[in-house]
């Protein structure tokens, strides 16, 4: 079979939440192609945590089974965080259904994630040995389905300011102009990690960044990329700056931003727009803007929302590949 799902922006594109059905409850979530846990608001929550969510209640799910003794703890690449115990229920995500998916409860959640009332909780799509279920390790809502699926692929289709969707089981090659372009990904972080080793601001020569890695993930917001990358682009954006109080590039809101190329694969650039890249306002009076594309220490780069704003995006467990073709 296959399933498919809206994805709705937040305000700002911060994240997108499409519906998932556990135990016939219906929780608005974040689905993250990098990280590996699938965990839910919940009334085991302090009332304070769970006001303003939908919260899941194991007591009025009729196929919920505690997974006795089995705890899960996670962190985000923003340092934000939930903890909590486990159990099993039916997941059906758009008509994919697994009837024994594990259903973390978190006890304990960062600010960030009471403060985000409209999400519920995270699907994880990364490998599931990045799953942090002890003492058993669990498997990712794809995982568990790729079997049943008529393909074992998952697809991205995330529009700026507008609904997309998710997609297991198909791909939908009216959504992408022209052929999706595939490369190899790299299992051994857990992330869906290629090879990325050249990138091109708008239609300069193609300059080769260090370590030439990065990662598919639809739970980042921005690109974080190499400080080589963040400083070619912003030196053809007159007025940009380092900006340390906002923590990152500003520029005038008025800017013509250049298109950002990175290579997917070695054999595929994909085309960030520039519009995409001028992210939000910084000030009341809306002059200064922040950058989508912002510096990362690390020499693994994360491919965000921003990145998939401009390129639908096929995630294929059955060779480990990535495609991508631009939206239709
Ligand atoms: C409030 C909040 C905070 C963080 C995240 C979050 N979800 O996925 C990720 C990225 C970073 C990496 O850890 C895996 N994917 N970050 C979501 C939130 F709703």
């Amino acid at each position: 079979g296959s399933g498919k799902v809206t994805a709705t922006p937040e305000q700002g594109d911060v994240e997108f939440l499409s519906p998932v059905i556990i135990g016939g409850q219906t929780m608005n979530m974040d689905f993250d192609s990098g990280s590996s846990d699938l965990w839910v608001f919940n009334t085991q929550l302090a009332a304070a945590s769970q006001a303003g969510h939908t919260n899941f209640d194991v007591a009025k799910s009729t196929t919920f089974k505690m997974l006795t003794g089995s705890t899960f703890t996670i962190s985000y690449g923003d340092g934000s965080g939930a903890a909590g115990n486990v159990g099993t229920d039916t997941v059906n995500i758009g008509g994919a259904t697994v009837t024994s998916q594990a259903i973390e409860l978190a006890t304990a959640v960062s600010a960030s994630f009471v403060q985000d009332t409209q999400s519920n909780g995270l699907v994880g799509l990364a490998f599931s040995k990045l799953n942090t279920v002890k003492p058993a390790q669990q498997k990712t809502f794809f995982d568990n389905a790729k079997d049943t699926l008529a393909m074992p692929v998952f697809t991205a289709d995330l529009r700026k300011a507008a609904v997309g969707a998710y997609e297991f089981g198909a791909i939908d090659s009216t959504k992408f102009n022209g052929s999706l372009s595939w490369a190899a990904v790299n299992t051994t972080s857990g992330f869906w990690q290629f090879s990325s080793q050249k990138f091109q601001v708008g239609t300069g020569t193609a300059m080769n960044v260090a370590g030439g890695q990065a990662i598919a993930d639809t739970g980042t917001t921005l690109m974080l990329v190499n400080a080589a990358v963040v400083n070619a682009y912003y030196s053809q954006v007159t007025g940009a700056v380092n900006n340390q109080t906002v923590g990152g590039v500003t520029f005038p809101c008025n800017s013509q931003l250049p298109d950002l190329s990175v290579d997917v694969g070695g054999n595929y650039m994909a085309v960030v727009r520039g519009d995409d890249i001028n992210f939000a306002p910084v000030d009341q009076a809306g002059t200064t803007c922040f950058g989508g594309v912002q510096a990362i220490a690390s020499n693994l780069q994360i491919y965000g929302d921003i990145m998939f704003k401009s390129q639908f995006v096929a995630f294929n467990n059955g060779n480990n590949s990535i495609g991508m073709a631009p939206h239709q």
